[in-house]
């Protein structure tokens, strides 16, 4: 058997914590994998839920390119007879043409969990197989906790393997259950198993001991086959090894070649697909497929990469459909901004050395005042933009009030703007749910008949943060506010000890990046 890798998103992934797939998502999951070029999809266990009975039902009309269909189960149960088993009689309707059949390899849990005789364990597996073998199936042998397992009674452990491969196994998959294993002690293992067992193994690892991908990465290198994972590293407890993380490093450190490039590119994607799909939010600092993986903060590392990204990134960001990102913040250099500026489309020519002194000068101090740039790049684009000696705001801003009013328990504002747009001047009034809302309602009604295209664009979140807490509700805070319209977001920042001055800002910013977007100036 070559190399091939095993997805059990939709079943161990699906033991996770908070994880509860429909059989859509589960259906939709699977045309993904499928397309990634995943070799096994383990769909689920038909004999625990209806659920996963019908996802086998389903599966099957949706002529996969790539993927086989895995159905999952325990061997028999004690005392009983294999053709009588439920659980295993599902796997025969589950109309597939492999099973993953699970059982014990650590005599603790022989004596402890199925309480019974280390025998009738051996001959559990025995009858199991060999009944599934009878009926035409191809049978991925897990044994279960088998890493424990050897460590507790080798020969045991070694038995329970020999059993599954004299009943015809077609693969033996070695799992670190409990996730508590080390890499040396992986090696060991297999080391033994592969001199005594002519078979070829696969490996099924769990996170609980955050080495997962490192003892996959030992077995492979020790001989195994198949690679048992999920994406994100979803599963039980701690989750199971992250193929996110397993493949690219098999394909592109150790040069196999497990999918095509173009399929590679799509990890990032998948990732996402799955991880909001399991409705789960993204996490930015994933290896490979998170947002931060390839993005960059301390000036020195951006001066290092400006000149060379190997200089700080282990592989090209696109190999795994990822990017490269430039962060402004108090830690940048001039490079950072020179980045920044060149990738929204100025011609860093305009700047001179000094000009971009002074802005990250100016970056440094507001953010010691509690701005944050990072998060706010519009606002960073406009900072530059009025440093040009030739640019003229859209509008220029004479005063605004606000005012809340309480009428039968109901609280409402309205708000009261004097502005030039263009030459004009224009004082006008309007209400809104509270003194932001009111604010934003009122500039946008000053800007639309001069610039109609600002109702494509609306607020999206509106987020405030304390700065100072012990100060109580004269404390410094926050606003990030950020603004969509039919293309893109942008989010802008406003800070003051007053609410309405910091949001009031950053509401300003929002409908300036907007107007100087629309308006066709060099921004991408
Ligand atoms: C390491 C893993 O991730 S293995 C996969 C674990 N996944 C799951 O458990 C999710 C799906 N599970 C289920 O839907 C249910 O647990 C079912 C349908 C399988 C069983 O439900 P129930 O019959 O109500 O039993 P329950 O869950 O309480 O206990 C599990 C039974 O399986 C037995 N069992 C455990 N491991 C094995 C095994 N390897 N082979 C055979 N039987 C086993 C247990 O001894 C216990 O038997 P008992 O009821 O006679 O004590
Ligand atoms: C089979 C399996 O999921 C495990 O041993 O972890």
């Amino acid at each position: 058997m070559g190399l091939t890798l095993y997805d059990t998103t939709l079943r161990d992934g699906s033991q996770g914590e908070g994880i509860a797939l429909s059989l859509d998502d589960k259906l939709r999951i699977t045309r993904q994998l499928d397309r990634f070029g995943i070799d096994f999809i383990e769909g689920g266990w038909p004999g625990s839920n209806p659920k996963d009975e019908a996802y086998f039902e389903e599966v099957q009309n949706m002529n996969l390119e790539n993927a086989k269909i895995v159905a999952f189960s325990s061997a028999r149960h004690p005392n009983m007879k294999v053709e009588e088993d439920t659980n295993i009689l599902k796997l025969l309707e589950a109309g597939v043409d492999y099973v993953a059949i699970f059982a014990k390899g650590w005599d603790l849990h022989v004596k402890e969990a199925l309480q019974v005789p280390l025998q009738e364990n051996l001959k559990m597996i025995e009858d199991t197989i060999s009944f599934l073998k009878e009926n035409g199936l191809n049978v991925f042998f897990d044994a279960e906790h088998f890493f424990d397992g050897y460590l507790s009674n080798p020969e045991y452990a070694l038995k329970v393997l020999e059993t599954a491969a004299e009943a015809g196994a077609d693969l033996l998959v070695l799992c670190d259950t409990n996730g508590g294993i080390l890499p040396s002690q992986v090696r060991t293992i297999i080391k033994d198993v592969k001199s005594k067992i002519d078979m070829d193994i696969g490996m099924h690892a769990h996170n609980d001991g955050e080495l997962a991908v490192a003892n996959s990465i030992v077995a492979y290198e020790e001989g195994a086959v198949q690679f048992q994972g999920t994406v994100g590293g979803l599963g039980e407890r701690c989750g199971n090894v992250d193929l996110c993380s397993l493949i690219p490093t098999l394909q592109l450190k150790y040069g196999e070649k497990l999918v095509t490039d173009q399929q590679l590119k799509q990890l990032k994607p998948l990732y996402y697909f799955v991880t909001e799909t399991a409705n789960l939010i993204p996490r930015n600092n994933k290896p490979y497929v998170g947002k931060s993986a390839f993005t960059h903060k301390g000036g020195i590392h951006v001066s290092a990469v400006r000149k060379n990204p190997h200089t700080y990134e282990h592989i090209e960001p696109e190999l795994v459909g990822n990017e490269r990102r430039v962060l402004v913040s108090e830690l940048a250099g001039k490079s950072n901004l020179l980045y920044k500026l060149k990738e929204v489309g100025f011609d860093l020519n305009d700047f001179s050395d000094e000009v971009i002194k002074k802005l990250i000068k100016k970056v440094k101090k507001l953010e010691n005042q509690g701005y944050q740039f990072e998060g706010a790049e519009a606002s960073l684009i406009l900072m530059a933009f009025r440093e040009f000696k030739d640019y003229n705001s859209f509008f220029e801003i004479e005063d605004f009030r606000t005012n809340s009013i309480n009428k039968d328990n109901h609280t409402y504002s309205e708000a009261v703007l004097k502005m030039t747009v263009k030459k004009q001047k224009v004082h006008i009034a309007a209400e809104g749910d509270g003194p932001v809302n009111a604010l934003d309602n009122c500039f946008r009604k000053a800007l639309v008949s001069f610039y109609p295209e600002i109702t494509e664009s609306k607020l999206i979140d509106y987020k405030v943060r304390v700065l100072n807490g012990n100060d109580g509700t004269a404390a410094k805070v926050r606003v990030l506010i950020e603004t969509a319209d039919l293309e893109k977001s942008w989010t802008t920042v406003g800070v003051s000890t007053n609410i309405i001055q910091a949001s009031w800002d950053a509401l300003v910013d929002s409908i300036e990046y907007l107007l100087l977007i629309k308006e066709g100036i060099r921004i991408i």
